[in-house]
């Protein structure tokens, strides 16, 4: 008979190494046991009290065991959607290379890269603030340059906790980039494209034209992530899921001009 310890190790990993007891039973061969391991609960069950009545109830597996190799729906929906997912950005990854399908339109994608990246944001923004002649203005440039800070550290975070790899075919031929960007969900030019868009789409009083320019220009840099491999289709996707609600979190944090006065006056 198995001790307990045995029958809790057995229930912990699905991959280990059948027990004397389920070699003895099923032939000893370990992957007619692994096989057998991954049929159906109906199947299981039932072979389970055939066995059970030709060895003894004690060799029946535990019944968390069954949990483990019966996925949920939610799992294959979700390892569904990654599979979809992989395959259509590696489609979709044309300008990868200079040798690529549309290898010849990569210096037109890494230029919209370059007009995503947060360097040139947060240089535009102080250059902005400076020249802004009015109070009005000076506080928009404030709070753009804040949310451009905070949506370099959500992004951070987030990609520090998911820790998805790029997919392999991008190049790491990226301009300035902090260690955690070798992680690519989210996106955080999709992040910064929604959340800009937004905010210059509210904040700014734009002919209709240029209104459509910016929100083309939002779509071309999460389509050019993909195109050049950066990221699959889901950390743009979410990219732009989480750049629209932090503009949304701007804004409920939006920081006055006199308030930065009053709390400037307190540091001084
Ligand atoms: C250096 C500064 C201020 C920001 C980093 C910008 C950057 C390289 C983000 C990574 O973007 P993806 O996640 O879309 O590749």
């Amino acid at each position: 008979m198995p001790s307990p310890k045995a029958k809790n190790n057995a229930g912990r990993s699905p991959n280990r190494t059948p027990s004397p007891h389920l070699l003895q039973r099923q032939g000893s061969d370990p992957t007619s046991a692994r096989l057998r391991a991954s049929e159906s609960p109906t199947r299981r069950r039932g072979s389970g009290s055939a066995s059970a009545s030709a060895t003894g109830p004690q060799q029946q597996l535990p019944e968390e065991d069954c949990m483990r190799l019966n996925p949920s729906f939610a799992g294959i929906a979700l390892r569904s959607l990654l599979a979809i997912d992989l395959w259509m950005s590696k489609r979709l990854g044309v300008c990868a290379e200079e040798d690529s399908s549309w290898g010849s339109v990569r210096p037109l994608m890494k230029l919209i890269e370059i007009s995503g990246h947060g360097i040139p944001w947060i240089a535009g923004t102080l250059y902005c603030m400076w020249k802004s002649d009015s109070a009005a203005g000076q506080e928009i440039m404030l709070n753009l340059l804040l949310a451009l800070l905070l949506d370099v550290v959500l992004v951070g975070i987030v990609k520090a906790l998911v820790r998805r790899r790029r997919p392999s075919h991008n190049r790491m031929d990226m301009f300035a980039t902090f260690s955690v960007d070798r992680y690519s969900f989210p996106s955080g030019h999709a992040t910064r494209a929604a959340m800009g868009a937004r905010f210059l789409l509210t904040h700014l009083v734009l002919a209709a034209p240029v209104r459509v320019l910016v929100l083309l220009w939002a779509v071309l840099v999460g389509l050019s992530r993909v195109m050049l491999g950066r990221h699959n289709v889901t950390d743009v996707a979410f990219g732009f899921f989480m750049g629209y609600f932090q503009y949304s979190l701007v804004e409920a944090l939006w920081v006055s001009t006199a308030s930065l006065q009053k709390l400037l006056g307190v540091l001084g």
